[in-house]
């Protein structure tokens, strides 16, 4: 049973993440923190795991090192770690799109099984956003992407790769279809 912890951590990413919205609509972030929770929890996630999904762009989009300590002193070392591990970039300016996203591609294979269930949970809802945006926008949609059509196609595939050589997990699994999904429109 999830305690008054994952209240706490649903409250303070509420007010951190106030006044973010998705990239290319008016859909208020929220809407990502509560579906990364919803998805981890379904695929097994622990209160540590699912308060991790629910913080796990605090740090990379609401206030750096800052927030980090913030998110330490109140959910722990356990939580911190997790966001961590989900963090592509915590400096601001952000580091150029391609390096961050080979960096993170490359950390997969040493990350732990906590890290790796929230980070899972984290693609599997952007990749699903993905495809159900690709299907209203057609091409338009890739111009929300640093990575435009090409580099975003790129990454998805790395990333399914990249958790394919952990093991056989149904998150994995389900992240591996989606993309598949996503690759067949883009190659219609
Ligand atoms: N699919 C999708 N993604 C959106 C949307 N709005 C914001 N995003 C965020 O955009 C990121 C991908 O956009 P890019 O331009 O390629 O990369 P960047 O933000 O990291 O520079 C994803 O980050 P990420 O690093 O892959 O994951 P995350 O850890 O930041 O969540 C995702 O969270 C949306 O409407 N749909």
């Amino acid at each position: 049973m999830l305690s008054e912890r994952f209240t706490q951590a649903l409250t303070y990413a509420i007010q951190l993440h106030a006044h973010q919205v998705r990239k290319g609509s008016g859909v208020p972030y929220v809407a990502h923190l509560l579906g990364v929770a919803s998805i981890a929890l379904e695929y097994g996630a622990n209160e540590d795991e699912a308060i991790a999904a629910l913080l796990h762009d605090a740090v990379e989009d609401q206030g750096g090192a800052a927030t980090r300590e913030e998110i330490l002193c109140r959910f722990g070392e356990t939580v911190t770690a997790i966001v961590d591990g989900c963090t592509d970039a915590d400096t601001t300016p952000k580091p150029p799109w391609k390096q961050r996203k080979e960096a993170y591609i490359e950390h997969i294979s040493t990350a732990s099984p906590s890290v790796l269930l929230v980070s899972a949970a984290d693609k599997l809802h952007n990749s699903r956003s993905i495809l159900q945006d690709y299907r209203l926008l057609g091409e338009s949609l890739w111009e929300r992407f640093q990575g435009g059509k090409t580099g975003t196609l790129w990454y998805y595939r790395a990333l399914v790769d990249a958790y394919g050589k952990i093991g056989t997990m149904a998150i994995f699994e389900e992240l591996a279809r989606v993309v598949s999904q996503i690759e067949n429109l883009a190659s219609a």
